[in-house]
């Protein structure tokens, strides 16, 4: 039976996956400890023995509401005194370390192999339920991390060449065919997330499976082959029958919907002259710079009987940040008109 050992509550955060975090944690050899539990299986169970565990109920992290209504990862805090049950040691994944090298497991305590997506809503209900989300921002990518790589171990437990049962390394980084020897690595699919512009406005869309009055950027999966500038430009021509003109990077994300998606952003506009909307989703409309502040302001989804009202992705999803910077730059433009 699953015992646990120490619950912490408000554990301490794991760092940020700022461009300073990996210097400093290149700095403190932690990537390359990190890298070593992840080729060796007895350092790795050594390691597990010392190290947090964050704890997931069929992929979705368990979270608690704190005294400041923001919600923290729960983790047990292993001592090394306590022998630890089978699942514990068998089933945890290694999501990395913190700064004093101490390792960060994820473990779900009760996974759902017979339909692993049944768990996961397009936008897990306990996101949309942060009040203030910033306390919570610095753990979200670890969970993110955690929760697509005991997803990846919970589906892949046959060779798709073989068809024989694979078995996980310690760290649950990579899986081995029992019988050809074949290795798997945890697989993402890229996805172009794009905002288009016409100058004045920015167009978002939104499909039928977004919660209610949800719009975001027009995003779509890279086919095999295209390159992402290809996939952007078939993608805003397919949803909405546009042509864009230019376009630059703005930044990347993973995502762990559907099945771990790699999200790249960008942002591109549109001749001010050619901007009717061909729509394929659900609905795809240009807001104001206008409509865009007050929509940014909305924080919580409409509940079932509210008024209808626009609200974008919330903060932690890169869809809000394309939409912010967008916002920015148009604010700026127009207080130097
Ligand atoms: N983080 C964010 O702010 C946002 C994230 N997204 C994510 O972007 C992803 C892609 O957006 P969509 O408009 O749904 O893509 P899409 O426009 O390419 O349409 C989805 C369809 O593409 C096909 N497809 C091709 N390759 C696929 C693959 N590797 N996995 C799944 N389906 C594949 C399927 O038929 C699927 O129904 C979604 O998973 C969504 O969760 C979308 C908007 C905002
Ligand atoms: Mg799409």
């Amino acid at each position: 039976m699953f015992r646990p050992l120490k619950i912490l509550i408000g554990t301490k955060c794991p760092p940020t996956r700022c461009c300073s975090a990996f210097v400093s944690r290149m700095r403190f050899s932690n990537l390359q400890y990190v890298n070593r539990l992840k080729e060796d299986d007895e350092a790795c169970a050594a390691a597990l023995q010392n190290a947090h565990i964050f704890l997931f109920h069929r992929l979705s992290p368990l979270l608690q509401r704190t005294e400041h209504r923001t919600l923290r990862p729960t983790a047990l805090v292993c001592s090394g005194t306590e022998p630890q049950n089978h699942r514990t040691t068998e089933e945890s994944v290694l999501i990395g370390c913190s700064e004093e090298n101490q390792a960060q497991f994820c473990l779900d305590v009760g996974k759902n192999i017979l339909n692993p997506g049944s768990s996961l809503s397009w936008w897990p209900e306990t996101l949309n339920s942060v009040q203030d989300p910033s306390p919570y921002e610095p753990d979200l990518c670890f969970l993110l991390q955690g929760q697509a790589l005991l997803r990846w171990n919970q589906t892949s437990g046959f060779c798709s060449t073989t068809g024989q049962p694979t078995h996980r390394n310690r760290a649950g980084s990579q899986r081995v065919c029992s019988s050809s020897g074949i290795i798997y690595y945890p697989k993402m699919s890229p996805v172009v997330i794009v905002l288009v512009s016409d100058g004045k406005r920015c167009l978002l869309g939104r499909q039928s499976s977004f919660p209610r009055g949800m719009y975001s950027a027009l995003a779509g999966f890279c086919d095999m082959g295209e390159t992402l500038e290809e996939t952007l430009r078939r993608e805003v021509a397919e949803e909405v029958g546009l042509e864009v003109h230019s376009v630059s990077y703005s930044s990347s994300q993973h995502w762990p919907f559907p099945h771990s998606s790699f999200m790249m952003a960008f942002h591109a506009s549109v001749s001010p002259a050619h901007t009717q909307v061909s729509c394929q989703l659900e609905d795809a409309r240009w807001f104001s710079l206008e409509e865009i502040t007050s929509a940014l302001q909305v924080k919580t989804p409409p509940r079932r009987g509210d008024p209808p009202v626009v609200w974008l992705p919330p903060k932690h999803a890169i869809g809000n940040r394309l939409i912010t910077e967008w916002r920015s730059v148009s604010c700026l433009h127009y207080v130097n008109m």
